[in-house]
């Protein structure tokens, strides 16, 4: 049984093993690097070379057969719904060699996660409440044209010359839809999928997931009390933050009465931004 699970895992890498640099994707996208590679996906950076555009192509991994296609398809089609210059825009979608890919405008610059965890950035309460903000400016966009985004954590955020966009539209799903299942992210902590309110697609999930992705820009900044002899103590507690903020992360985590949706909630961060003088 052993022998044969380590044959399948190796039948699978060797079949998601990704494209060289200068290999030709749909005889049209040059490979120039390999940025990573998700549950579902393998992306590649890549210059289309009709008009030498940079390019984002993401390739639906062989070994997850026909699943993985579906979801790049949807993935596909519900950028192309969203119209907004955060989010990457929809360029193409192909099928070579039986594997679908999906092209997308490329992005430069570092996720929340880089910047926080390799290059050492730490944000302080005005800093989150400004990058809180940047984030419901898109995130009530897309509520608004009827979508969830359903993976709004640091890694899905990127940064260009201080300018924040959205990315990983994998698991999106329009409001209501209902969930097949809650997949178990890879790579990075997130909180248990027990703690979702639902099991249809919802504002509220995207709302909850807002709130952890708060704390961790917010964690940046903590340093542990060295007198604290390893007592598990809450985040409320370690956290040195205004009443308004810690209440308002509360709500978005359920253990406040909840926001009715992202705009209330954005309307809300917006005048406590201005009361604490935040500039936008
Ligand atoms: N449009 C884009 N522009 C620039 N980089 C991108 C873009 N889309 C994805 N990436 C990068 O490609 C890498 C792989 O992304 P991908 O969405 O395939 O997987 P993931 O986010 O790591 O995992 P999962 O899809 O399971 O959440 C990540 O480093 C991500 O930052």
């Amino acid at each position: 049984m052993r022998l044969f699970a380590a044959l399948a895992s190796f039948a699978a890498a060797w079949r998601d093993y990704p494209a060289e640099v200068g290999a030709v994707l749909g005889k049209r996208y040059l490979v120039q690097e390999w940025l990573g590679e998700g549950s579902y996906g393998l992306t590649y950076k890549c210059i289309d070379q009709r008009d030498g555009t940079l390019v984002a192509v993401k390739q639906a991994r062989p070994s997850k057969g026909n699943e993985a296609g579906k979801m790049l398809e949807r993935e596909a089609s519900i950028l192309q719904s969203l119209d907004h210059a955060q989010i990457p825009a929809f360029h193409h979608f192909f099928t070579e060699r039986r594997s679908d890919y999906l092209v997308m405008s490329y992005l430069s610059g570092d996720t929340l996660e880089d910047l926080i965890f390799e290059k050492g950035r730490r944000y302080a309460e005005d800093d989150c409440i400004h990058m809180t903000l940047q984030l419901l400016d898109i995130v009530t966009y897309i509520h608004e044209k009827g979508f969830v985004h359903l993976d709004l954590r640091i890694p899905n955020v990127i940064f260009q010359d201080e300018r924040l966009y959205i990315i990983d539209f994998g698991l999106a799903r329009r409001v209501g839809e209902t969930l097949p299942h809650q997949p178990v992210r890879r790579g990075f902590p997130h909180k248990p999928s027990s703690s979702r309110p639902s099991k249809d697609a919802e504002e509220q999930s995207d709302l909850q997931d807002i709130g952890h992705w708060m704390l961790f820009i917010l964690y940046s900044n903590y340093e542990p009390d060295p007198n604290a002899n390893g007592e598990e103590r809450s985040w409320q507690d370690e956290l040195t933050l205004s009443d308004e903020l810690r209440a308002m992360i509360e709500r978005l985590l359920g253990i406040q009465a909840p926001y009715s949706g992202s705009l209330e909630f954005f309307y809300e961060l917006k005048a406590l931004a201005h009361r604490k003088g935040v500039t936008l």
